[in-house]
């Protein structure tokens, strides 16, 4: 065995991720090998989406010792979008705890797109998971605080502890889509009218397009990722965030629903619990060991970054770290 392999496949074994070099050239070599999958258009719907330059990328790697290793362009901002679907609603279980969220929000997967409106009808009003947009609404629904503003804060302070560093509003993108999220305010009305929302229509819709315009950068995800990944504690700031329970929680159902429809699809191919979101930021967590923060705009059908699934498929497989491997595997099948 190459003895780079056998290092990985001893770090595997022991529940970590290999030396610094090595996940060093390995980040690198899934930037170059993903940087050539040129397939998937940049999202439209959000006007001050529709002009991101398709050919950004950049991937970074967090590993609960709190180092970081990035390729690309892992500093460049975008707004978090569905990302954030998947930090609120850690934060809200930290607040309410296990079952109060589940039985509110629910954890099953709709098999239908993330901002389907037949999914709340053919299941009864349910919003059916926190990581859809029916879901996510109800889950910011339920964030504790005083007024608007104390709500919004919380969120803000809550993803910034996450990141370790405050996360700033863009303001152009909140307003595009706030002025443009018509669905969005369809899908909470919906809910409303099936008791299933405990806010204002209007005022949960305006919090939750909130959320998704907080900028980051795909270094910041693998910073948040890995503090999912660390049982809650932020690995580089070592500030305790969220509970290990929660923790746990959160990464179930980005396993189950994280990916939308392609969750299953994408357990199967790559074994790690992610999120994405339509500006083409995804996280992959492994439990115990670290994330990885990817960030290309253009997307596939369900709405999940191409060049990002490229570098997460890699890496999962290069550092070992599908949930399901007894031993690392050189490729597919
Ligand atoms: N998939 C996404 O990233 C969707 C987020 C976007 N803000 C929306 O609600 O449509």
């Amino acid at each position: 065995m190459d003895p780079q392999d056998a290092e990985v496949e001893q770090a595997v074994s022991t529940g970590s991720l290999p030396g610094r070099e090595r996940v060093g050239a390995l980040v690198l070599d899934a930037y170059e090998r993903a940087k050539a999958a040129t397939g998937g258009t940049v999202a439209g719907y959000i006007p001050a989406l529709a002009g991101a330059d398709p050919e950004l990328f950049g991937v970074s790697v967090a590993g609960v010792d709190g180092r970081v290793h990035a390729a690309g362009d892992a500093a460049v901002p975008f707004t978090i979008q569905s990302v954030s679907k998947a930090f609120v609603y850690a934060l809200v279980c930290e607040a309410l705890g296990h079952r109060a969220v589940a039985e509110r929000v629910g954890v099953d997967n709709t098999g239908l797109a993330f901002d389907s409106v037949i999914a709340i009808e053919l299941n009864g009003g349910s919003p059916m998971n926190p990581m859809v947009n029916a879901g996510a609404i109800a889950t910011t629904a339920l964030v504790p605080g005083s007024g608007p503003a104390g709500r919004w804060e919380a969120i803000r302070a809550g993803l910034s502890a996450f990141a370790g560093r405050p996360l700033a509003l863009d303001e152009e993108v909140y307003d595009s889509e706030a002025a443009t999220n018509r669905r969005n305010q369809a899908i909470a009305r919906l809910l409303q009218s099936h008791g299933r929302l405990d806010a204002d229509p209007p005022a949960a819709v305006d919090l939750y397009t909130r959320q998704c315009a907080l900028l980051v950068s795909a270094r910041d995800l693998a910073v948040m990722g890995a503090t999912l990944a660390d049982g809650g504690t932020n690995p580089v700031t070592g500030r305790r965030v969220v509970s290990p329970e929660v923790c746990r929680d959160t990464l179930a159902v980005l396993a189950a629903n994280g990916m939308y429809q392609r969750s299953g699809e994408w357990l199967f191919e790559i074994g790690l619990p992610a999120k994405s979101g339509v500006s083409g930021g995804i996280v992959a967590v492994a439990p115990g060991k670290g994330a990885i923060g990817t960030f290309a705009p253009r997307l596939d059908a369900a709405g999940n970054s191409v060049r990002g699934r490229h570098a997460v498929a890699h890496l999962s497989r290069t550092l070992g770290l599908n949930l399901f491997a007894s031993r690392v595997h050189a490729a597919a099948g």
